[in-house]
């Protein structure tokens, strides 16, 4: 695809300096952030590596509900790279009850985002471990979801590409609602079937469900943030807050913006088309 390739040609890249990401003194204020930015920015510098000698460094973007976890866990297998969801660090800090449970838990069942200093830390915790297992390379789903988020990732290392996934407004809150999770395994599904009929010339969409294999179906619970209201109440937020993040990647020509046309089955394909890995997909089976 040729805009992923001027994208890829354009970035040479540096590695993800953690210990200056994690020095967030920088955090009190926005002249703060600036500056720490362009310090983290030189700190990194003798950790810089050229794009070839490291894995892919990208970005998920897109609405609750658009399905960033499923295809950017799908991709980080078929890369080999880490799928890097600050969600899911969220969700294991509450559920380990650790040193930002309490704060996060009120945060996160009204919607609202979590405060950057808490989700940096969690991040940044999280890339050390990816770090000291000799990881290179991230799709990071979740994170930037604010300008000033995206700024801060900016200033520590180059992302390569964000992938903006869209899908019709009508479907996500349907898909939010269906999700469900293994308790015991995490296995991520979704009992939602969204039919959605075409009409004013506009086509009709059909999502199957997602149905867990019989030894997961009695475990499935729900994420206490995916009720009507406080789905609702993170879509406004994502409007309102996200977006805005969309147009800084895409003044600086890493945006992909990919329209979901249906479920898994019609839509893998085609992102794996979009971003120019089809081949990548076919060596993996032959090898397999
Ligand atoms: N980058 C972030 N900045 C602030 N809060 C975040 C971030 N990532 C995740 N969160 C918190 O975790 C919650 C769940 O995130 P996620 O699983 O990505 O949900 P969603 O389905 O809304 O995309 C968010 O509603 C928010 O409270």
């Amino acid at each position: 695809m040729a805009v992923l390739n001027r994208v890829l040609r354009l970035r040479a890249a540096s590695s993800f300096s953690v210990r200056s990401f994690r020095s967030s003194s920088f955090l009190n204020s926005e002249t703060d952030l600036k500056a720490s930015s362009s310090v983290i920015a030189q700190n990194s510098l003798p950790l810089q590596r050229d794009v070839k000698d490291r894995n892919v460094q990208w970005v998920f973007l897109g609405c609750p509900g658009v399905g960033k976890g499923t295809y950017a866990s799908r991709l980080s297998t078929l890369l080999g790279v880490p799928h890097i969801a600050t969600g899911d660090l969220v969700r294991d800090e509450l559920s380990s009850s650790g040193p930002f449970a309490l704060q996060l838990a009120e945060v996160v069942n009204q919607g609202k985002l979590v405060s950057d200093e808490i989700i940096i830390n969690l991040l940044s915790k999280r890339l050390e471990a990816s770090a000291a297992k000799g990881e290179t390379g991230f799709i990071l789903d979740g994170f930037p979801r604010t300008i000033r988020q995206a700024e801060i990732l900016e200033g520590v290392t180059d992302i390569d590409l964000v992938v903006n996934l869209k899908l019709r407004e009508e479907a996500l809150l349907a898909k939010c609602l269906g999700r469900r999770i293994c308790s015991e395994c995490g296995g991520n599904y979704n009992v939602a079937c969204i039919d959605i009929k075409g009409e004013d010339g506009k086509p009709g969409m059909y999502m199957a469900p997602l149905l867990p294999p019989p030894h997961c179906a009695s475990k499935l619970i729900t994420r206490s943030d995916d009720t009507e209201e406080v789905v609702k109440e993170r879509l406004r937020i994502y409007n309102d807050k996200s977006q805005p993040v969309e147009g800084f990647y895409c003044s600086r020509g890493k945006l992909l913006e990919f329209d979901l046309p249906g479920g898994i089955p019609e839509s893998w394909p085609k992102l794996l088309q979009a971003l120019n890995l089809e081949d990548h997909e076919d060596k993996q089976s032959a090898a397999a």
